[in-house]
Protein backbone atom coordinates (compact mmCIF):
# COMPACT_ATOMS: atom_id res chain seq x y z
CA UNK A 1 0.00 0.00 0.00
CA UNK A 2 2.31 2.34 -1.31
CA UNK A 3 1.42 5.38 -2.57
CA UNK A 4 3.73 7.31 -5.54
CA UNK A 5 3.94 11.09 -5.63
CA UNK A 6 2.80 10.97 -8.99
CA UNK A 7 -0.67 9.00 -8.34
CA UNK A 8 -1.42 11.74 -5.79
CA UNK A 9 -2.30 14.29 -8.62
CA UNK A 10 -5.40 11.71 -9.58
CA UNK A 11 -6.60 11.68 -6.18
CA UNK A 12 -9.51 13.67 -4.75
CA UNK A 13 -8.09 15.58 -1.74
CA UNK A 14 -9.63 16.59 1.79
CA UNK A 15 -8.64 18.81 4.44
CA UNK A 16 -9.98 17.16 7.91
CA UNK A 17 -11.30 19.08 10.69
CA UNK A 18 -8.79 19.98 13.25
CA UNK A 19 -9.93 17.51 15.73
CA UNK A 20 -9.46 14.89 13.09
CA UNK A 21 -5.82 15.89 11.88
CA UNK A 22 -4.88 15.57 15.79
CA UNK A 23 -6.37 12.29 15.37
CA UNK A 24 -4.42 11.60 12.58
CA UNK A 25 -1.34 12.13 13.38
CA UNK A 26 -1.65 10.38 16.82
CA UNK A 27 -2.84 7.25 13.95
CA UNK A 28 0.17 7.90 11.83
CA UNK A 29 3.07 8.00 14.76
CA UNK A 30 1.53 5.04 16.15
CA UNK A 31 0.12 6.79 19.50
CA UNK A 32 -3.81 5.42 19.01
CA UNK A 33 -1.76 1.76 18.48
CA UNK A 34 -3.41 -0.71 17.75
CA UNK A 35 -5.24 1.61 15.49
CA UNK A 36 -4.03 2.07 12.26
CA UNK A 37 -6.73 3.88 10.94
CA UNK A 38 -10.08 5.61 10.60
CA UNK A 39 -12.98 3.18 12.02
CA UNK A 40 -15.93 1.76 9.87
CA UNK A 41 -19.80 1.82 11.25
CA UNK A 42 -19.36 -1.44 13.46
CA UNK A 43 -16.18 -0.82 15.15
CA UNK A 44 -17.35 2.55 15.97
CA UNK A 45 -20.39 1.36 17.32
CA UNK A 46 -18.75 -1.23 19.61
CA UNK A 47 -16.49 1.31 21.15
CA UNK A 48 -19.36 3.41 21.90
CA UNK A 49 -21.52 0.82 23.25
CA UNK A 50 -18.60 -1.19 25.04
CA UNK A 51 -15.48 0.12 24.60
CA UNK A 52 -14.13 -2.59 22.43
CA UNK A 53 -13.63 -3.04 19.02
CA UNK A 54 -15.45 -5.57 16.95
CA UNK A 55 -13.23 -7.96 17.72
CA UNK A 56 -12.81 -7.92 21.46
CA UNK A 57 -9.37 -5.49 21.55
CA UNK A 58 -10.05 -2.45 23.86
CA UNK A 59 -10.16 0.61 22.98
CA UNK A 60 -12.25 3.78 24.26
CA UNK A 61 -13.44 6.33 21.89
CA UNK A 62 -14.87 6.05 18.05
CA UNK A 63 -11.92 7.47 16.05
CA UNK A 64 -13.80 8.57 12.98
CA UNK A 65 -13.36 10.65 9.71
CA UNK A 66 -16.17 13.34 8.22
CA UNK A 67 -16.28 13.35 3.89
CA UNK A 68 -18.98 14.85 2.34
CA UNK A 69 -20.96 13.28 0.51
CA UNK A 70 -19.63 14.04 -2.98
CA UNK A 71 -16.07 11.39 -1.78
CA UNK A 72 -18.27 8.55 -0.79
CA UNK A 73 -17.51 6.50 -4.11
CA UNK A 74 -13.60 7.47 -4.00
CA UNK A 75 -11.04 4.12 -3.07
CA UNK A 76 -8.04 6.75 -2.05
CA UNK A 77 -8.48 9.77 -0.52
CA UNK A 78 -5.50 12.47 0.43
CA UNK A 79 -6.07 13.76 3.70
CA UNK A 80 -4.05 17.60 3.72
CA UNK A 81 -3.66 20.17 6.33
CA UNK A 82 -4.94 23.40 6.37
CA UNK A 83 -2.20 24.80 3.98
CA UNK A 84 -3.54 22.47 1.28
CA UNK A 85 0.08 19.95 2.01
CA UNK A 86 -0.89 16.44 1.39
CA UNK A 87 -0.11 14.48 5.07
CA UNK A 88 -1.39 10.75 4.30
CA UNK A 89 -3.69 8.72 2.02
CA UNK A 90 -6.52 7.01 3.33
CA UNK A 91 -7.42 3.74 1.67
CA UNK A 92 -10.74 3.56 2.03
CA UNK A 93 -12.36 0.18 3.09
CA UNK A 94 -15.64 1.82 4.07
CA UNK A 95 -18.03 4.42 3.47
CA UNK A 96 -21.40 5.04 5.90
CA UNK A 97 -23.59 7.08 8.12
CA UNK A 98 -22.95 8.19 11.12
CA UNK A 99 -26.72 8.21 13.00
CA UNK A 100 -25.13 9.78 16.48
CA UNK A 101 -22.52 12.22 17.07
CA UNK A 102 -19.39 10.49 18.47
CA UNK A 103 -19.49 10.96 22.12
CA UNK A 104 -17.50 13.95 23.61
CA UNK A 105 -18.21 15.96 19.89
CA UNK A 106 -21.78 17.31 20.29
CA UNK A 107 -23.42 18.30 17.21
CA UNK A 108 -21.74 21.84 15.95
CA UNK A 109 -19.07 21.55 17.55
CA UNK A 110 -16.61 22.86 15.52
CA UNK A 111 -13.88 20.44 16.80
CA UNK A 112 -15.80 17.57 15.77
CA UNK A 113 -15.59 17.89 12.27
CA UNK A 114 -15.34 21.44 10.03
CA UNK A 115 -17.92 19.14 7.62
CA UNK A 116 -21.91 19.67 7.76
CA UNK A 117 -21.97 15.94 6.87
CA UNK A 118 -22.88 12.43 8.28
CA UNK A 119 -20.91 10.35 5.75
CA UNK A 120 -17.58 8.70 7.21
CA UNK A 121 -14.63 7.10 5.46
CA UNK A 122 -13.27 4.23 7.36
CA UNK A 123 -9.35 2.70 6.45
CA UNK A 124 -5.68 2.46 7.04
CA UNK A 125 -4.02 5.75 6.49
CA UNK A 126 -0.17 5.73 5.25
CA UNK A 127 1.91 8.83 5.94
CA UNK A 128 3.30 10.50 3.01
CA UNK A 129 6.25 12.01 5.43
CA UNK A 130 4.91 16.11 4.78
CA UNK A 131 7.76 18.67 6.01
CA UNK A 132 6.68 18.74 10.05
CA UNK A 133 6.79 22.61 11.74
CA UNK A 134 5.08 24.14 14.10
CA UNK A 135 6.25 24.64 18.24
CA UNK A 136 7.48 22.12 20.08
CA UNK A 137 8.25 20.13 17.25
CA UNK A 138 11.46 18.62 18.15
CA UNK A 139 10.10 17.72 21.44
CA UNK A 140 6.61 15.81 19.44
CA UNK A 141 8.85 12.47 19.03
CA UNK A 142 6.74 9.25 17.88
CA UNK A 143 6.27 6.49 20.33
CA UNK A 144 8.89 4.68 18.82
CA UNK A 145 11.66 7.18 19.66
CA UNK A 146 9.90 7.34 22.87
CA UNK A 147 10.36 3.64 23.79
CA UNK A 148 13.46 3.12 22.81
CA UNK A 149 14.62 6.26 24.84
CA UNK A 150 12.97 4.43 27.88
CA UNK A 151 13.98 1.06 27.25
CA UNK A 152 11.92 -0.97 28.68
CA UNK A 153 12.10 1.39 32.13
CA UNK A 154 9.53 1.32 34.06
CA UNK A 155 7.20 4.75 33.83
CA UNK A 156 5.05 6.42 34.83
CA UNK A 157 3.41 8.75 32.79
CA UNK A 158 1.08 11.74 33.72
CA UNK A 159 -1.48 13.07 31.24
CA UNK A 160 -2.49 16.69 31.43
CA UNK A 161 -4.33 19.62 30.14
CA UNK A 162 -3.01 22.03 33.20
CA UNK A 163 0.22 23.01 34.46
CA UNK A 164 1.47 20.72 37.45
CA UNK A 165 1.70 22.69 40.23
CA UNK A 166 3.64 22.19 43.15
CA UNK A 167 1.27 19.23 44.89
CA UNK A 168 1.60 17.58 41.67
CA UNK A 169 5.09 17.42 41.57
CA UNK A 170 5.35 16.04 45.10
CA UNK A 171 3.49 13.46 44.22
CA UNK A 172 4.98 12.51 41.40
CA UNK A 173 8.08 12.07 43.06
CA UNK A 174 7.22 10.13 45.50
CA UNK A 175 5.12 7.64 43.17
CA UNK A 176 8.15 7.72 40.73
CA UNK A 177 10.34 6.68 43.73
CA UNK A 178 7.91 4.27 45.34
CA UNK A 179 8.13 2.64 41.67
CA UNK A 180 11.65 2.66 40.91
CA UNK A 181 10.18 4.27 37.41
CA UNK A 182 11.12 7.08 35.66
CA UNK A 183 8.74 10.12 34.47
CA UNK A 184 7.15 10.56 31.22
CA UNK A 185 5.27 13.98 30.90
CA UNK A 186 2.20 14.54 28.34
CA UNK A 187 0.82 17.63 27.93
CA UNK A 188 -2.17 17.38 25.84
CA UNK A 189 -2.32 19.81 23.41
CA UNK A 190 -4.79 20.90 20.25
CA UNK A 191 -6.99 23.35 22.24
CA UNK A 192 -5.64 26.91 22.53
CA UNK A 193 -2.44 28.37 25.02
CA UNK A 194 -0.73 24.86 23.66
CA UNK A 195 2.74 26.60 24.25
CA UNK A 196 2.15 28.10 27.33
CA UNK A 197 1.15 24.67 28.50
CA UNK A 198 4.66 23.16 27.19
CA UNK A 199 6.39 25.69 28.62
CA UNK A 200 4.75 25.52 32.32
CA UNK A 201 5.63 21.60 31.84
CA UNK A 202 8.84 21.98 30.67
CA UNK A 203 9.40 24.61 33.78
CA UNK A 204 8.79 22.16 36.42
CA UNK A 205 11.20 19.50 34.95
CA UNK A 206 13.62 20.48 37.29
CA UNK A 207 11.82 19.87 40.33
CA UNK A 208 11.57 16.12 39.03
CA UNK A 209 14.19 13.61 38.58
CA UNK A 210 16.94 14.63 35.52
CA UNK A 211 15.84 11.70 32.97
CA UNK A 212 11.82 12.93 33.15
CA UNK A 213 10.66 13.20 29.52
CA UNK A 214 7.99 15.61 28.12
CA UNK A 215 6.48 14.91 25.15
CA UNK A 216 3.43 17.06 23.92
CA UNK A 217 0.61 14.98 22.40
CA UNK A 218 -2.50 16.70 20.62
CA UNK A 219 -4.84 14.53 22.58
CA UNK A 220 -8.36 16.03 21.79
CA UNK A 221 -10.41 16.34 25.23
CA UNK A 222 -12.78 13.66 24.82
CA UNK A 223 -15.60 14.11 27.96
CA UNK A 224 -16.05 11.13 29.38
CA UNK A 225 -13.34 9.23 27.92
CA UNK A 226 -10.82 11.31 28.09
CA UNK A 227 -8.29 9.60 30.69
CA UNK A 228 -8.95 6.06 29.13
CA UNK A 229 -8.03 6.96 25.74
CA UNK A 230 -4.67 9.22 27.47
CA UNK A 231 -4.11 6.00 29.13
CA UNK A 232 -3.62 4.29 25.96
CA UNK A 233 -1.81 6.55 24.46
CA UNK A 234 0.69 6.61 27.39
CA UNK A 235 0.96 2.77 26.99
CA UNK A 236 2.02 3.22 23.31
CA UNK A 237 4.41 5.73 24.48
CA UNK A 238 6.07 2.69 26.51
CA UNK A 239 4.45 4.23 30.26
CA UNK A 240 3.92 0.89 32.25
CA UNK A 241 2.19 3.18 34.93
CA UNK A 242 -0.33 6.25 34.47
CA UNK A 243 -0.97 8.54 37.16
CA UNK A 244 -4.71 9.45 37.47
CA UNK A 245 -5.93 12.46 39.56
CA UNK A 246 -5.91 12.00 42.95
CA UNK A 247 -9.91 11.16 43.06
CA UNK A 248 -11.99 7.49 43.07
CA UNK A 249 -14.12 8.97 40.52
CA UNK A 250 -11.78 9.52 37.84
CA UNK A 251 -10.22 6.32 38.57
CA UNK A 252 -13.48 4.60 38.13
CA UNK A 253 -14.09 6.55 35.12
CA UNK A 254 -11.30 4.97 33.11
CA UNK A 255 -12.57 1.87 34.20
CA UNK A 256 -10.95 -1.34 36.16
CA UNK A 257 -9.63 -2.97 32.54
CA UNK A 258 -7.65 -0.97 31.85
CA UNK A 259 -5.18 -2.08 34.22
CA UNK A 260 -4.26 -4.60 32.34
CA UNK A 261 -6.29 -3.52 28.85
CA UNK A 262 -4.38 -1.45 26.38
CA UNK A 263 -3.62 -4.44 23.78
CA UNK A 264 -0.81 -6.09 24.27
CA UNK A 265 0.80 -3.35 26.32
CA UNK A 266 -0.48 -3.40 29.72
CA UNK A 267 0.04 -0.29 31.80
CA UNK A 268 -1.14 -0.22 35.66
CA UNK A 269 -3.80 2.86 36.82
CA UNK A 270 -2.09 4.62 39.89
CA UNK A 271 -4.32 6.84 42.05
CA UNK A 272 -1.62 9.27 44.30
CA UNK A 273 -2.03 9.59 48.06
CA UNK A 274 -3.56 12.90 49.00
CA UNK A 275 -0.93 16.00 49.73
CA UNK A 276 -1.75 18.99 51.17
CA UNK A 277 0.20 22.41 52.12
CA UNK A 278 1.83 21.92 55.72
CA UNK A 279 1.36 25.53 57.56
CA UNK A 280 3.10 24.58 60.26
CA UNK A 281 6.37 24.01 58.49
CA UNK A 282 5.82 25.57 54.96
CA UNK A 283 6.19 22.33 52.93
CA UNK A 284 3.71 20.17 50.75
CA UNK A 285 3.45 16.52 52.00
CA UNK A 286 1.42 13.73 52.28
CA UNK A 287 -1.97 14.59 53.99
CA UNK A 288 -2.00 11.34 56.48
CA UNK A 289 1.25 13.33 57.62
CA UNK A 290 -0.24 16.54 58.75
CA UNK A 291 -2.37 17.34 61.39
CA UNK A 292 -5.89 18.77 60.54
CA UNK A 293 -5.91 22.08 61.53
CA UNK A 294 -2.58 22.41 59.89
CA UNK A 295 -3.82 21.86 56.48
CA UNK A 296 -4.08 25.18 54.16
CA UNK A 297 -6.26 24.78 51.09
CA UNK A 298 -5.21 24.77 48.07
CA UNK A 299 -7.12 27.62 45.36
CA UNK A 300 -9.82 25.91 43.25
CA UNK A 301 -9.76 26.22 39.88
CA UNK A 302 -12.75 28.77 40.24
CA UNK A 303 -10.44 30.90 42.58
CA UNK A 304 -7.08 30.33 40.44
CA UNK A 305 -9.16 31.65 37.42
CA UNK A 306 -10.15 34.73 39.36
CA UNK A 307 -6.88 35.70 40.85
CA UNK A 308 -5.84 35.62 37.33
CA UNK A 309 -8.89 37.21 35.99
CA UNK A 310 -7.98 40.28 38.63
CA UNK A 311 -4.31 40.51 37.47
CA UNK A 312 -3.74 39.07 41.44
CA UNK A 313 -0.15 37.14 42.47
CA UNK A 314 -0.92 33.33 42.34
CA UNK A 315 0.70 32.38 45.63
CA UNK A 316 4.09 30.86 45.18
CA UNK A 317 3.64 28.43 47.97
CA UNK A 318 0.71 26.83 45.31
CA UNK A 319 2.85 26.90 42.34
CA UNK A 320 6.50 27.84 40.99
CA UNK A 321 7.14 31.25 39.98
CA UNK A 322 7.76 30.16 36.40
CA UNK A 323 4.18 28.05 36.06
CA UNK A 324 2.35 31.45 37.56
CA UNK A 325 3.87 33.81 34.63
CA UNK A 326 2.75 31.08 31.99
CA UNK A 327 -0.40 31.35 33.33
CA UNK A 328 -0.48 34.94 33.93
CA UNK A 329 0.99 34.94 29.39
CA UNK A 330 -2.11 32.66 28.67
CA UNK A 331 -4.46 34.52 31.10
CA UNK A 332 -3.73 38.18 31.48
CA UNK A 333 -6.20 40.24 33.57
CA UNK A 334 -9.69 40.88 32.18
CA UNK A 335 -8.89 44.62 31.40
CA UNK A 336 -5.88 43.21 28.81
CA UNK A 337 -7.21 40.54 27.33
CA UNK A 338 -8.89 39.69 24.24
CA UNK A 339 -12.64 40.04 24.25
CA UNK A 340 -15.25 39.62 21.43
CA UNK A 341 -18.43 41.11 21.65
CA UNK A 342 -21.12 39.32 19.89
CA UNK A 343 -23.98 40.98 19.21
CA UNK A 344 -27.38 38.84 17.49
CA UNK A 345 -31.02 39.45 16.64
CA UNK A 346 -32.86 40.23 14.05
CA UNK A 347 -32.61 42.58 11.25
CA UNK A 348 -33.37 45.97 12.63
CA UNK A 349 -33.53 44.96 16.29
CA UNK A 350 -30.77 47.96 17.12
CA UNK A 351 -27.58 45.47 17.12
CA UNK A 352 -25.03 47.67 14.64
CA UNK A 353 -26.46 50.65 16.18
CA UNK A 354 -25.51 49.18 19.87
CA UNK A 355 -21.99 47.81 18.63
CA UNK A 356 -21.17 51.14 17.01
CA UNK A 357 -21.64 53.32 20.16
CA UNK A 358 -20.07 50.53 21.95
CA UNK A 359 -16.71 50.76 19.69
CA UNK A 360 -17.61 54.55 20.06
CA UNK A 361 -17.72 54.17 24.13
CA UNK A 362 -14.28 52.57 24.60
CA UNK A 363 -12.48 54.39 21.59
CA UNK A 364 -13.45 57.42 24.03
CA UNK A 365 -12.26 55.72 27.29
CA UNK A 366 -9.00 54.79 25.97
CA UNK A 367 -7.11 51.81 26.80
CA UNK A 368 -8.19 49.22 24.50
CA UNK A 369 -8.03 49.01 20.41
CA UNK A 370 -11.57 47.78 19.04
CA UNK A 371 -12.43 46.78 15.39
CA UNK A 372 -15.99 46.54 14.92
CA UNK A 373 -16.84 43.79 12.44
CA UNK A 374 -20.46 45.13 11.24
CA UNK A 375 -23.31 42.51 9.96
CA UNK A 376 -23.63 45.12 6.76
CA UNK A 377 -19.86 46.09 6.38
CA UNK A 378 -18.44 42.18 6.18
CA UNK A 379 -21.70 41.12 4.09
CA UNK A 380 -19.98 44.20 1.56
CA UNK A 381 -16.21 42.63 1.94
CA UNK A 382 -15.12 39.54 4.09
CA UNK A 383 -18.50 37.65 2.51
CA UNK A 384 -19.04 39.55 -0.44
CA UNK A 385 -20.95 37.25 -3.05
CA UNK A 386 -22.30 34.66 -0.29
CA UNK A 387 -26.19 34.42 -0.42
CA UNK A 388 -29.03 34.23 2.71
CA UNK A 389 -28.94 30.57 2.51
CA UNK A 390 -28.17 28.31 5.63
CA UNK A 391 -25.20 27.13 4.71
CA UNK A 392 -23.90 30.82 3.36
CA UNK A 393 -24.95 32.41 6.60
CA UNK A 394 -23.19 29.66 8.48
CA UNK A 395 -20.20 30.57 6.00
CA UNK A 396 -20.43 34.11 6.97
CA UNK A 397 -20.86 33.74 10.53
CA UNK A 398 -17.62 31.24 10.87
CA UNK A 399 -16.06 34.51 8.89
CA UNK A 400 -16.78 36.89 11.77
CA UNK A 401 -15.75 34.11 14.17
CA UNK A 402 -12.14 33.80 12.79
CA UNK A 403 -11.73 37.21 12.42
CA UNK A 404 -12.70 37.58 15.45
CA UNK A 405 -10.75 35.22 17.33
CA UNK A 406 -7.37 36.51 15.94
CA UNK A 407 -8.40 39.88 16.98
CA UNK A 408 -9.29 38.16 20.69
CA UNK A 409 -6.02 36.59 20.44
CA UNK A 410 -4.02 39.37 20.11
CA UNK A 411 -5.49 41.43 23.49
CA UNK A 412 -8.25 43.64 21.29
CA UNK A 413 -11.78 43.93 21.51
CA UNK A 414 -13.77 42.74 18.63
CA UNK A 415 -17.82 43.89 18.41
CA UNK A 416 -19.61 41.55 16.31
CA UNK A 417 -23.00 42.58 14.95
CA UNK A 418 -24.51 40.01 12.43
CA UNK A 419 -27.76 38.46 13.18
CA UNK A 420 -26.34 35.00 13.28
CA UNK A 421 -29.72 32.67 13.31
CA UNK A 422 -28.67 29.73 14.03
CA UNK A 423 -27.22 28.59 17.93
CA UNK A 424 -24.96 25.58 16.74
CA UNK A 425 -23.05 28.45 14.76
CA UNK A 426 -22.81 31.09 17.60
CA UNK A 427 -21.92 28.31 20.00
CA UNK A 428 -18.70 27.17 17.09
CA UNK A 429 -17.80 30.74 17.23
CA UNK A 430 -17.97 31.06 21.02
CA UNK A 431 -15.69 27.99 21.21
CA UNK A 432 -13.05 29.16 18.53
CA UNK A 433 -12.91 32.50 20.51
CA UNK A 434 -12.26 31.36 24.11
CA UNK A 435 -9.14 29.41 23.01
CA UNK A 436 -7.92 32.86 22.50
CA UNK A 437 -9.76 34.97 25.20
CA UNK A 438 -13.42 36.04 25.95
CA UNK A 439 -16.50 36.09 24.68
CA UNK A 440 -19.30 37.80 25.38
CA UNK A 441 -22.70 37.42 23.66
CA UNK A 442 -25.33 40.06 23.91
CA UNK A 443 -29.23 39.08 22.36
CA UNK A 444 -30.55 41.93 21.36
CA UNK A 445 -34.22 40.67 21.53
CA UNK A 446 -36.38 43.20 19.95
CA UNK A 447 -39.51 41.42 18.55
CA UNK A 448 -40.48 40.88 15.19
CA UNK A 449 -42.89 43.71 15.83
CA UNK A 450 -41.10 46.39 16.84
CA UNK A 451 -38.45 45.32 14.03
CA UNK A 452 -40.41 45.66 11.66
CA UNK A 453 -42.50 48.42 13.10
CA UNK A 454 -38.86 50.74 12.77
CA UNK A 455 -38.10 48.85 8.93
CA UNK A 456 -35.27 51.29 8.44
CA UNK A 457 -34.34 49.81 5.00
CA UNK A 458 -37.71 48.71 3.71
CA UNK A 459 -36.56 45.12 3.54
CA UNK A 460 -40.03 43.85 6.13
CA UNK A 461 -42.15 45.32 3.50
CA UNK A 462 -39.91 43.69 0.50
CA UNK A 463 -40.25 40.09 2.58
CA UNK A 464 -43.71 40.20 3.47
CA UNK A 465 -44.44 41.25 -0.27
CA UNK A 466 -42.19 37.99 -1.17
CA UNK A 467 -39.46 40.06 -2.89
CA UNK A 468 -36.83 38.93 -0.38
CA UNK A 469 -36.74 34.88 0.00
CA UNK A 470 -35.60 33.87 3.11
CA UNK A 471 -35.68 36.83 5.70
CA UNK A 472 -35.01 36.61 8.92
CA UNK A 473 -38.05 36.29 11.23
CA UNK A 474 -40.76 36.07 8.34
CA UNK A 475 -39.57 33.52 6.75
CA UNK A 476 -36.29 32.58 7.36
CA UNK A 477 -35.55 30.87 11.26
CA UNK A 478 -34.07 32.64 14.00
CA UNK A 479 -32.84 30.89 17.10
CA UNK A 480 -33.48 32.57 20.10
CA UNK A 481 -30.21 32.19 22.54
CA UNK A 482 -30.75 30.61 26.13
CA UNK A 483 -26.26 31.54 26.80
CA UNK A 484 -26.93 35.02 26.09
CA UNK A 485 -24.81 36.93 29.02
CA UNK A 486 -26.89 40.09 28.55
CA UNK A 487 -30.24 40.55 26.76
CA UNK A 488 -31.50 43.58 25.57
CA UNK A 489 -35.10 44.68 24.64
CA UNK A 490 -34.79 47.95 22.65
CA UNK A 491 -38.88 48.81 22.19
CA UNK A 492 -38.83 50.82 25.35
CA UNK A 493 -34.73 52.11 25.77
CA UNK A 494 -32.90 54.79 23.70
CA UNK A 495 -29.31 53.78 22.05
CA UNK A 496 -27.61 55.60 24.50
CA UNK A 497 -29.26 53.30 27.19
CA UNK A 498 -28.20 49.96 25.36
CA UNK A 499 -24.71 50.49 24.98
CA UNK A 500 -25.07 51.67 29.02
CA UNK A 501 -25.94 48.28 29.63
CA UNK A 502 -23.38 46.76 27.48
CA UNK A 503 -20.22 49.26 29.26
CA UNK A 504 -21.93 48.32 32.77
CA UNK A 505 -21.53 44.63 31.60
CA UNK A 506 -18.25 44.70 31.29
CA UNK A 507 -16.78 46.87 33.55
CA UNK A 508 -18.96 44.32 36.13
CA UNK A 509 -16.70 41.71 34.40
CA UNK A 510 -13.33 43.61 34.66
CA UNK A 511 -13.12 44.10 30.51
CA UNK A 512 -13.14 47.44 31.11
CA UNK A 513 -11.98 49.94 33.61
CA UNK A 514 -14.57 51.87 35.69
CA UNK A 515 -14.01 55.79 35.19
N1 LIG B 1 -32.89 37.25 3.56
C1 LIG B 1 -32.37 38.07 4.46
N2 LIG B 1 -32.44 37.78 5.79
C2 LIG B 1 -31.89 38.62 6.69
N3 LIG B 1 -31.25 39.76 6.38
C3 LIG B 1 -31.14 40.10 5.07
C4 LIG B 1 -31.68 39.27 4.06
N4 LIG B 1 -31.41 39.83 2.88
C5 LIG B 1 -30.73 40.97 3.12
N5 LIG B 1 -30.54 41.13 4.44
C6 LIG B 1 -29.76 42.24 5.02
O1 LIG B 1 -28.55 41.64 5.45
C7 LIG B 1 -28.28 41.91 6.80
C8 LIG B 1 -28.02 40.62 7.59
O2 LIG B 1 -26.80 40.12 7.26
P1 LIG B 1 -26.03 39.24 8.28
O3 LIG B 1 -24.70 38.97 7.68
O4 LIG B 1 -26.04 39.89 9.60
O5 LIG B 1 -26.93 37.92 8.34
S1 LIG B 1 -26.52 36.47 8.85
O6 LIG B 1 -25.93 36.64 10.16
O7 LIG B 1 -25.56 35.92 7.90
O8 LIG B 1 -27.75 35.69 8.88
C9 LIG B 1 -29.50 42.56 7.39
O9 LIG B 1 -28.95 43.69 8.00
P2 LIG B 1 -29.25 44.13 9.51
O10 LIG B 1 -30.53 44.86 9.37
O11 LIG B 1 -28.11 45.01 9.86
O12 LIG B 1 -29.32 42.95 10.39
C10 LIG B 1 -30.39 42.89 6.21
O13 LIG B 1 -30.30 44.25 5.98
N1 LIG C 1 -32.27 51.23 22.14
C1 LIG C 1 -32.00 51.15 20.84
N2 LIG C 1 -30.87 50.54 20.43
C2 LIG C 1 -30.60 50.43 19.13
N3 LIG C 1 -31.35 50.92 18.16
C3 LIG C 1 -32.48 51.56 18.47
C4 LIG C 1 -32.85 51.69 19.84
N4 LIG C 1 -34.00 52.35 19.88
C5 LIG C 1 -34.32 52.61 18.61
N5 LIG C 1 -33.42 52.15 17.75
C6 LIG C 1 -33.46 52.28 16.28
O1 LIG C 1 -33.63 51.00 15.68
C7 LIG C 1 -32.93 50.92 14.46
C8 LIG C 1 -31.97 49.74 14.57
O2 LIG C 1 -31.26 49.59 13.39
P1 LIG C 1 -29.89 48.87 13.34
O3 LIG C 1 -29.03 49.31 14.45
O4 LIG C 1 -29.36 49.01 11.96
O5 LIG C 1 -30.34 47.36 13.63
P2 LIG C 1 -29.69 46.01 13.13
O6 LIG C 1 -28.21 46.24 12.99
O7 LIG C 1 -30.01 45.04 14.21
O8 LIG C 1 -30.36 45.70 11.85
C9 LIG C 1 -32.20 52.23 14.29
O9 LIG C 1 -32.97 53.05 13.46
C10 LIG C 1 -32.16 52.79 15.69
O10 LIG C 1 -32.11 54.19 15.72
Amino acid sequence: MTTEAGDLRDMPSLTPGPAELADLELLLNGAFHPLTGFLGAVDAATVAAAGRLADGTPWPVPVTLAIPEDLTKEERLVLADPEGVPVAVLHVTETWRDAASPPGFPEGDPLRTSATTSWRAAGPVEALGAPEHGPFRRLRRSPREVRAELAGATTLAIATRTPLHRRHLGQLRQLAEKLDARLLLLPLIGEGHDDALVRAVLAVRRELPADSLVVPVPLIERPGRDLALAAHVAAAYGATHFFTADSEESAHAAGAALVVATGDVPIELVTPEPWAFDESVEVWRPLSKIEADHVRPEPTDAELAALLDRGEKIPEWFTLPVVAEELRRAHPPRHGRGLTVFFTGLSGSGKSTIARGLADALVERGGRTVTLLDGDVVRRLLSAGLTFSKDDRDLNIRRIGYVAAEITRHGGVAICAPIAPYAATRAEVRRMVNATGDFVLVHVATPLEECERRDRKGLYAKARAGLIPEFTGISDPYEVPDDAELTLDTTELTPEAAVERVLDLLVAGGWVRSE
